[in-house]
């Protein structure tokens, strides 16, 4: 089974990246992650990374805020019996309110400098490097 999951990096004026603890006791408990989770039966991605940053952070964000950066899956070993997971990850440079730690989780705002060195679950490592030299590529061009 493929088990679709949608994260966001919110993208802050001073280029810091929020991100969050999952909780200790879960998978990945611990670890760094960028907010947001698994896409319900018959929601869409967007959809999906709309609610989530609601539900997480108590954040709003229009649907055309949301660009496409990356994505990641976990290995595809026949016969495994662990779900796969495929990772989607937008970026955001626009929401409304102020994140509120909904869920009592932890988060921070990251400078770009420091996301290498968080702790985080495999997928998110290339990720990182993605979101990373997509937010240099829009600095060369002045956005
Ligand atoms: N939100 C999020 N999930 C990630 C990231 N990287 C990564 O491997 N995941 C994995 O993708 C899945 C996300 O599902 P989730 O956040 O809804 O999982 P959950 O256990 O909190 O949901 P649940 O409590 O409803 O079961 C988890 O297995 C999580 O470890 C990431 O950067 N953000």
């Amino acid at each position: 089974m493929i088990l679709p999951v949608v994260a966001v990096a919110l993208l802050r004026d001073d280029g810091h990246i929020l991100m969050q603890r999952r909780p200790d006791g879960k998978q990945h408990g611990g670890l760094w992650e960028f907010p947001g989770g698994k896409i319900d039966p018959g929601e869409g991605p967007v959809e999906a990374a709309l609610r989530e940053m609601e539900e997480e952070l108590g954040v709003g964000l229009e649907a055309h805020a949301l660009m496409p950066v990356s994505f990641a899956h976990s290995d595809e070993a026949p016969g495994k019996e662990r779900r796969r997971v495929l990772l989607l990850l937008y970026v955001a440079r626009a929401w409304s309110g102020d994140p509120i730690a909904r869920e009592g989780q932890q988060f921070a705002w990251v400078a770009p400098d420091a996301l290498p060195d968080l702790d985080m679950p495999p997928l998110d490592v290339p990720l990182v490097r993605d979101l990373l030299r997509w937010i240099g590529a829009g600095a060369e061009q002045g956005k």
